[in-house]
C-alpha cells in the first residue's frame, strides 16, 4: 500500500483501467481502502482518469474564481451554513477565502454558481469545474462502496450512497511570504461522510495520526486526497477514523484547494448500523439529525473551535 514507516500516510492506485466491482483489482483495492479508512481516516489516491489539461484548466478557474473581488464573492450566499463564501473569522486565518459550488456535477446548478460571479456568464469556467468533478465524484463513489462492502453492510449500500449529496468548496490560502509556516485553515475533523480533496502544486495540508503526529501531506498533481468525515466514523459506529487535519503554509506561492465533499441530506438522521454495535463496539453516538448538528456547530463557530464536537452534542457517554 506504499506505507513507509509510521509518519507518511497511505498511497493507494486507482488508475486500473478495469476497476469493476467484483474483479480482483477491486478487490486488491478495497482492502487497501478499508484498511487505511479504519487506521488513518484518510489516504492518498493516484487517480489518473483527468488528463493534465483539464488539471491545468481548473487550477486556472480556481485562481480566476477566488481572485474576484471581494464583493464579488460576497455574491456566494445560501441559507446553510458554510454553503456561500466564507472569509477569515477566528477558526479560519486571515489567508483563507473559500467559495461555494452545491453539486458540481450538475451543469446547470455550476452555472448557477457562475452566473452570480459574472452576471454575462462563464461558459469556460463553468464546463470546466463540471468536467473536473464528474470524474472526482465518481471516484468518491467507489471509495464509499468499497468502504460499505469491506464492512461486509452492503445491503445498505444504494441507502449510503443516496443518504447524500455533493457540495464542492474552493479556496485560496494566500502566500504568507514567511519563512516560518503560519495557519492557513485550523485544526478541524470534517463534519460530513467523505472530502476528496486536490490542490494546485503548493503544499500545506496536514493530517494527524491516531498517535497524535502531524504528518504533512505531499500530493503529486494526479492525485487526491481522501478524509473520512465525522458522519461516516458515526454510522459505521467508529469502525472508521474521522482524523483532524490542518492547513500550514510557508513561502510565497498561493495555494488552491478543490473539496468534494459528500453531505447528508437535510433532515437525514445519523444512526450507527446494528450490524457494527456489538458488546466490543458499544454504540458510540446516539441517532442526529445532520442539519441539526451542523446548526450547532455554525452556532458555537469560534467559540468552540476545534473540540470534537460530535461527541459534545450526542455522545453516548463512552
Ligand atoms: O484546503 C485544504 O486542503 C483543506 C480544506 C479542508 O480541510 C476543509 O475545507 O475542510
Ligand atoms: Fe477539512
Amino acid at each position: 500500500m506504499g506505507t513507509e514507516g509510521s509518519s507518511s500516510l497511505p498511497v493507494i492506485d486507482f488508475s486500473f483501467s478495469e476497476l469493476r466491482p467484483g474483479s480482483p483489482p477491486w478487490d486488491l483495492v478495497k482492502s487497501q481502502v478499508g484498511k487505511a479508512a479504519a487506521e488513518f481516516g484518510c489516504f492518498q489516491a493516484l487517480f489518473n482518469k483527468i488528463p493534465q489539461d483539464l488539471r491545468n484548466a481548473m487550477n486556472g478557474a480556481m485562481e480566476e474564481m477566488l481572485q474576484l473581488p471581494l464583493e464579488t464573492k460576497r455574491r456566494n450566499v445560501s441559507e446553510k451554513p458554510y454553503h456561500g463564501y466564507l472569509g477569515s473569522t477566528s477558526a479560519r486565518s486571515s489567508i483563507y477565502e473559500g467559495l461555494c459550488i452545491v453539486e458540481p456535477s450538475i451543469y446547470d446548478m455550476v452555472e448557477n454558481f457562475t452566473n452570480v460571479l459574472w452576471p454575462e456568464g462563464n461558459i469556460k469556467i463553468s464546463k470546466t469545474v463540471h468536467l473536473f468533478s464528474e470524474p472526482v465524484l465518481e471516484l468518491g463513489q467507489i471509495v464509499r462502496r468499497m468502504i460499505v462492502e469491506s464492512l461486509g453492510v452492503e445491503k445498505y449500500l444504494d441507502e449510503h450512497i443516496n443518504s447524500t449529496y455533493n457540495l464542492l468548496r474552493v479556496a485560496k490560502y494566500e502566500a504568507p511570504q514567511t519563512t516560518e509556516k503560519k495557519t492557513g485553515l485550523m485544526a478541524h475533523t470534517d463534519k460530513n461522510i467523505t472530502s476528496i480533496l486536490y490542490q494546485n502544486e503548493v503544499d500545506g495540508l496536514e493530517i494527524q495520526t491516531k498517535d497524535g503526529e502531524w504528518i504533512p501531506v505531499k500530493l503529486s498533481p494526479d492525485s487526491f486526497l481522501i478524509i473520512i468525515g465525522e458522519s461516516f466514523n458515526a454510522w459505521t459506529n467508529g469502525r472508521l477514523y474521522s482524523p483532524y487535519h490542518r492547513v500550514m503554509l510557508s513561502g510565497s506561492k498561493t495555494r488552491y484547494s478543490a473539496a468534494f465533499f459528500s453531505v447528508p441530506k437535510e433532515g437525514y438522521i445519523i444512526k450507527a448500523l446494528e450490524e457494527l454495535v456489538d458488546e466490543d463496539h458499544p454504540l458510540l453516538y446516539k441517532p442526529f439529525d445532520y442539519s441539526d448538528y451542523l446548526n450547532r456547530r455554525f452556532a458555537d463557530d469560534g467559540k468552540i473551535k476545534s473540540i470534537p464536537a460530535l461527541k459534545n452534542y450526542f455522545g453516548n457517554g463512552i
